[in-house]
């Protein structure tokens, strides 16, 4: 009988110590044709803020849908708050905000209703007692209290964004994975979501983050994997942006991929992030880290 690629025979069991929020080995996506994921491995602790870096179709949405059973892995396991990837995840513990989506459901609704369905879950078919005060608190947390009974098509693309995320918090989750939940988001509200990750986090909450520049969550963020071509290319500290990244002109795109002639970059070499995807250069670049700020 062959072994589901969902069942991990290989990880570790569950122990005394509190098993990791994210465990994923080997995990390995194809789409079309084309492999996406080729074997990654990553492992968030308890109470981590990690973010998922990567350029353009590196592979980061693909990875946190795989973690959350969204896309099937075709090799590879993955084990979240110490369950298999399947009905065992305690998903009421667990908030995903995908990327950019409408948060329109289709009927009109306000944004405390869409808020307030992020407490449905599993064989919760009824909201529980007390939700709008819950959905109004998460509203609150991300700066849109004031719009509770919006239509949320009458609301711009990013409070739409800080309506989803809303949705996640209102379950309180143990495990929050955001795909580029600031993207499109004004600088105001990218501080304030800031300071409530700062709070939830300081709570004990485990983050993962995709994101494209570190920007208003810099300090939160513990870690840094990024991607390349659907590989681990870096797993460790974030990186510290020289002058000439950290400045507000700085694009963030580069036109060469070719590492050897960005080494004036501090911390992680931002050429391995920005790198365009082209593939003729798919080995792991170097990491350089540690050169000159
Ligand atoms: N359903 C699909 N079928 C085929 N290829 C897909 C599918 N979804 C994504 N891809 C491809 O997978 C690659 C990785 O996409 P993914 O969205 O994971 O990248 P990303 O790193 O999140 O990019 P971005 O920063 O632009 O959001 C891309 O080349 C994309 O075109």
């Amino acid at each position: 009988m062959s072994t589901s690629p969902l069942t991990s025979p290989d990880l570790p069991r569950a122990s005394s110590v509190e098993p990791p929020a994210i465990e994923a080995r080997g995990v390995h996506v194809r789409l079309g044709s084309s492999d996406i994921l080729r074997g990654v491995d990553l492992t968030v602790e308890r109470g981590e803020v990690v973010a998922l870096l990567g350029a353009n179709g590196s592979g980061k949405s693909t990875l946190v849908k795989s973690l959350v059973g969204i896309v099937p892995l075709a090799a590879g396991h993955v084990r979240l708050l110490g369950s298999d990837l399947g009905p065992r995840v305690p998903w009421a513990h667990l908030g995903y905000v995908p990327q950019r989506v409408s948060a329109q459901t289709g009927v009109p609704s306000t944004a405390e209703e869409v808020v307030a369905s992020g407490l449905l879950h599993g064989r919760r078919i009824r909201l529980p007692r007390g939700w709008r005060a819950t959905a109004r608190e998460a509203l609150d947390r991300v700066g849109l209290a004031d719009r509770a009974q919006s239509a949320v098509h009458e609301l711009s693309g990013g409070q739409q964004q800080r309506v989803l995320i809303a949705r996640a918090l209102a379950r309180s989750p143990e495990l929050l994975i955001l795909d580029e939940p600031v993207a499109g988001v004004d600088q105001p509200s990218q501080e304030a979501f800031a300071a409530t990750l700062t709070e939830l986090t300081r709570g004990g909450m485990t983050v993962l983050v995709v994101l494209h520049e570190l920007g208003a969550l810099a300090p939160l963020i513990q870690r840094c994997v990024v991607l390349r071509h659907g590989l681990v290319v870096h797993d460790g500290e974030p990186p510290h942006a020289t002058a000439a990244h950290a400045g507000p002109d700085h694009e963030h795109l580069h036109p060469h991929g070719d590492d050897a002639e960005h080494g004036a970059s501090a911390g992680i070499d931002m050429g391995l992030i920005d790198a365009p995807l082209t593939h003729h250069n798919p080995a792991p670049a170097r990491i350089d880290r540690g050169a000159a700020s």
